[in-house]
């Protein structure tokens, strides 16, 4: 498909107010849409349909599903960025009062880890910025061309809203029974290089994602394996990142893995439900769907055979399985008429300084007013 057609075929989806979904996966060409032939809104419990799921960071709430059986699918490969002497100063327009909240919430965050509530918190706040041009597409193609390193999309349905982001952090990749959760925490304004040094704080806050996930799931997985931790770059941004792999059990699903594992102390905190309270009780507004989840979920893929060798033979051994790969929604935005509304966060730990925070926040926030 062209890549005119392919863009006017989600406008015309947008206008016709059907829900659907585009996206590019991290480091990738291609881009893929699927248009909903209908506007009913779906929801899985269970996690075990074949489509594209869209979850809020409230597991107690719906997770929003596109099935592909209800779906046309479209995809592009030609896409190149587009030179568009996008301004990329982005004035400050914070208004002080949100400043002295998010203030105020992390130095209770901080004062309830001393008493020890909890042990981390992820605490965050929405920001509005006033739209120059609402038109999802364009706003897409720009975070496409910024961002060729994250999940790149664009979701919507007209009974839930629509969302766009550029998240660097996958929740988990399961194909058969192999999968990798990451382990992504830790803040840093990127200054040419990612040969940085890390500090206590922040070694700490990402250790408490990778024990979490390493201790929640050691019992329901074989083969469990924790790689070296570095430095990686994200849009303004270095994070530290580990990855977890393992083999889920054959009497474990999908809907266990994350039930457990979501939301995880990358956007939450630990333990889970004391920091899930602490979040819910504090933060002057909802989540919805910042820092839940979304991605391809069970679609049917060919897994490639081990050797390198592109053989006969080991197109022979090529199987099907079913593959999904899950991001967290961070460095989102909600669209709402000619408003956008930013959704950022950061590790709330007893090393927190409140200042130094709110900065991270204001630095988050650039991901996505860069392109607006
Ligand atoms: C919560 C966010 O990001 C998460 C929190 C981080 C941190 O506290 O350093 C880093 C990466 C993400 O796991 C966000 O971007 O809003």
């Amino acid at each position: 498909m062209t890549l005119f057609n392919f863009f006017t075929c989600i406008e015309t989806q947008y206008n016709n107010k059907l829900p659907f979904v585009v996206y590019r996966k991290p480091d990738e060409t291609l881009i893929t849409a699927l248009l909903q032939k209908n506007s009913t809104l779906n929801i899985t419990k269970n996690f075990d349909e074949k489509g594209f799921v869209f979850a809020p960071f409230d597991h107690a709430l719906d997770a929003v599903l596109l099935p592909i059986k209800e779906a046309s699918k479209i995809v592009c490969s030609e896409y190149k960025s587009e030179d568009r002497n996008s301004v990329k100063t982005v004035t400050p327009n914070i208004k002080k009062e949100a400043k002295d909240f998010h203030i105020k919430l992390v130095n209770k965050g901080i004062d309830a880890i001393r008493n020890s509530d909890f042990e981390k918190v992820v605490l965050s706040r929405q920001e509005e910025t006033d739209l120059r041009d609402n038109n999802p597409v364009k706003i897409f193609k720009k975070l496409l061309d910024e961002y060729p390193l994250a999940f790149v999309y664009c979701w919507y349905h007209p009974k839930v809203g629509l969302w766009l982001g550029a998240t660097p952090e996958t929740l988990i990749k399961i194909e058969g029974r192999q999968f990798s959760i990451m382990s992504l925490a830790g803040t840093q304004d990127y200054l040419g290089t990612r040969d940085v040094v890390w500090g206590t704080k922040e070694k700490q806050e990402q250790q408490f994602v990778t024990d979490f996930i390493v201790n929640s799931l050691k019992s329901s997985v074989d083969q469990l394996k924790v790689s070296a931790t570095e430095t990686v770059k994200a849009g303004n941004l270095v994070h530290l990142r580990t990855l977890v792999s393992a083999r889920l059990e054959a009497n474990s699903t999908l809907k266990d893995i994350i039930s457990i594992i979501h939301p995880t102390p990358a956007v939450c905190g630990l333990p889970k439900e004391a920091s899930k309270a602490f979040i819910l009780e504090h933060e002057n507004y909802e989540r919805e769907f910042y820092s839940g989840f979304l991605g391809e979920l069970n679609l049917d893929t060919i897994a490639k055979p081990r050797s390198g060798k592109r053989n006969i033979e080991n197109r022979a051994y090529a199987i099907p399985k079913k593959s999904t790969q899950l991001y967290v929604n961070l460095r989102c935005m909600q669209i709402k008429d000619n408003t956008a509304l930013i959704y950022v966060g950061g590790g709330i730990t007893s090393q927190s300084d409140a200042d130094s925070e709110w900065e991270e926040t204001v630095s988050k926030s650039k991901v996505i007013k860069n392109v607006l």
